[in-house]
């Protein structure tokens, strides 16, 4: 199973914005998404996120944050105790919003480890990233009034406004090897994915394949994904892309820790 840290135990009390991040959870799994599925890895979770996306799945990063403040130093000596993963997923909410996160990927580079930012790819910033894993939001995360899991749809045009920023987007397939990982909840979002791919290709320098383009069915728990998992295969085989299973909800069913 995967072995998780308690957070609160590591919080120290002057830790604060200025010198640390807010860390929601700590643990060692694998990784379940993506290019590097499989992988064992590192996961430190930062809290606070730009967005709200109705499904997202830390909901106490982004709908109702929390988290301990850690220091940069307590965070990387934390990874460090989990001597079997080389690989450190630097996830959240989202991570790029924290000034912090370049400081702790700086570090965990120095030290030799691998680097996968999973971000939604709204900001922009110059770290030591070896694979940015960009998940850019379609119009289907879109908190509605009928959809959104805590108010109603205060967030939506706000959600909406922020969720996609081309500039920053090509700026990170840019500067970093990078993968365009695309939730999908049906056949309807693939014109759009179409879509804002040939934009992203438009305004980048750096060639992205269709092997570069990932579809993940959206699902929390096993029981959705059985639903939906064949669907969206079948409309990677149809379109070219790659599909990416979400291995921690197969295995795990998504439970806290893994
Ligand atoms: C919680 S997000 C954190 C990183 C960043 N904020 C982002 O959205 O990419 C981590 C990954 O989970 C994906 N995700 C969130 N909720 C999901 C759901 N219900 N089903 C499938 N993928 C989901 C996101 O698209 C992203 O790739
Ligand atoms: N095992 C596992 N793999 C993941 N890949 C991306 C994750 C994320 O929440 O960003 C995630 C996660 O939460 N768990
Ligand atoms: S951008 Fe990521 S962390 Fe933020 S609400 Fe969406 S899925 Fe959750
Ligand atoms: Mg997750």
């Amino acid at each position: 199973m995967p072995v998780a840290t308690n957070v609160e135990r590591l919080a120290s009390e002057d830790v604060t914005e200025g010198d640390g991040l807010p860390i929601n959870e700590l643990f060692c799994s694998l990784q379940g998404e993506g290019k590097l599925a499989g992988t064992p890895s590192v996961f430190v979770r930062t809290s606070g996120c730009n967005l709200r996306c109705w499904f997202c799945d830390s909901y106490h990063t982004s709908w109702e944050p929390t988290g301990a403040w850690l220091s940069v130093d307590d965070i990387v000596e934390e990874v460090v105790s989990y001597e079997k993963a080389d690989h450190v997923v630097l996830t959240g909410g989202e991570p790029m919003i924290h000034e912090n996160s370049a400081q702790l990927l700086d570090e965990l580079a120095d030290r030799g480890y691998h680097t996968t930012v999973e971000t939604n790819g709204t900001i922009y910033r110059d770290a030591a990233i070896d694979l940015a894993s960009i998940s850019p939001k379609l119009t289907n995360s879109t908190p509605t009034q009928e959809r959104d899991p805590k108010g109603d749809g205060e967030w939506a045009t706000r959600h909406e406004e922020q969720r996609i920023d081309i500039d920053a987007l090509s700026e990170l397939v840019d500067s970093y090897e990078s993968q365009l990982k695309f939730v999908v909840t049906g056949a309807e979002d693939l014109s759009e994915i179409n879509q804002l791919v040939q934009q992203i290709r438009k305004a980048a320098a750096t060639t992205i394949s269709d092997d570069d383009v990932l579809l993940m069915p959206e699902g929390v728990t096993r029981a959705e994904l059985d639903t939906k998992r064949n669907d969206v295969a079948e409309l990677a085989m149809e379109y070219g892309y790659r599909y990416t299973p979400r291995l921690h909800v197969d295995l795990w069913n998504d439970a806290p820790g893994t």
